[in-house]
């Protein structure tokens, strides 16, 4: 089996380049989902959370802007909470390979990938990446969001340029859907005929 890492800056289209993977028929391991469902409504980790950031839980699970307003600023608190939450979604993956053993091809779709080291084995990176301008205006366009929030978050990224830099493929969504949908298809083939490394 060979893994493809998949990730890249807010706003770049990781999402919808999942599901592109997904139509093609690669299973996809989402760890944003699996963090969601350990901090959800009865999830796995609400007790650990409640007892290291009192007060940020409750019966809907892990009241996210709360915890973030605690944590997001805060480098010891977010590396307390990331001692919580990792263990628990590499967990997760393990149970995801094992549910897919017989696949030839798995993407882990990784927000953090090379933030938070997570390329260790992976058979490729595979960075999805637009024009900034492009990022800018998906971005903005979302409810909730401002300039101010989405520069805050940008800063806590990796730039888009080392990302790409690192990456072992790259997928451009600053094009057409239909585009990015070919070239999601023929990264699967090369994989899947064993050119990709
Ligand atoms: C802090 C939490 C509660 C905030 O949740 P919320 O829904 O409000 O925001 P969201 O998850 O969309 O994150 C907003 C931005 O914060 C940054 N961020 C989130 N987690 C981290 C982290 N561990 N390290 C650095 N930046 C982070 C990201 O750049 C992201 O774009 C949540 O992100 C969380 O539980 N993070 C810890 C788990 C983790 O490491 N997740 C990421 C990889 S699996
Ligand atoms: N060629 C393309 N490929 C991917 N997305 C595209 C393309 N053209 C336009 N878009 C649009 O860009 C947006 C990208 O959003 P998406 O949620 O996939 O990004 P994301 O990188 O997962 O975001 P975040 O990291 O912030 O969750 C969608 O609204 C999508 O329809």
């Amino acid at each position: 089996m060979k893994i493809l890492g998949l990730t890249g800056s807010i706003g770049m289209g990781k999402s919808t380049v999942a599901a592109m993977f997904e139509e093609a028929g690669v299973p996809v391991f989402d760890a944003d989902a699996a963090v969601h469902r350990l901090q959800g409504p009865g999830g796995a980790l609400v007790g650990a959370i409640e007892a290291a950031f009192p007060g940020t839980t409750g019966p809907e699970g892990v009241d996210r802007a709360r915890l973030g307003a605690q944590v997001l600023g805060d480098a010891a608190a977010l590396a307390r909470l990331e001692a919580i939450v990792h263990p628990a979604v590499a967990e997760m993956r393990q149970r995801f390979l094992a549910d897919h053993e017989d696949a030839p091809l798995v993407v882990f779709d990784i927000p953090l990938l090379f933030e938070k080291g997570g390329a260790a084995g992976l058979d490729a990176v595979v960075v999805v990446s637009a024009p900034p301008e492009v990022q800018r205006a998906r971005v903005l366009a979302r409810p909730g969001m401002t300039a101010e929030k989405f520069e805050r978050i940008l800063a806590l990224q990796m730039p888009d340029a080392e990302k790409r830099a690192r990456a072992d493929s790259i997928i451009d969504t600053g094009v057409p859907h239909e585009d990015t949908r070919a070239q999601v298809r023929q990264l699967v083939s090369c994989f899947l005929d064993g050119k990709g490394r």
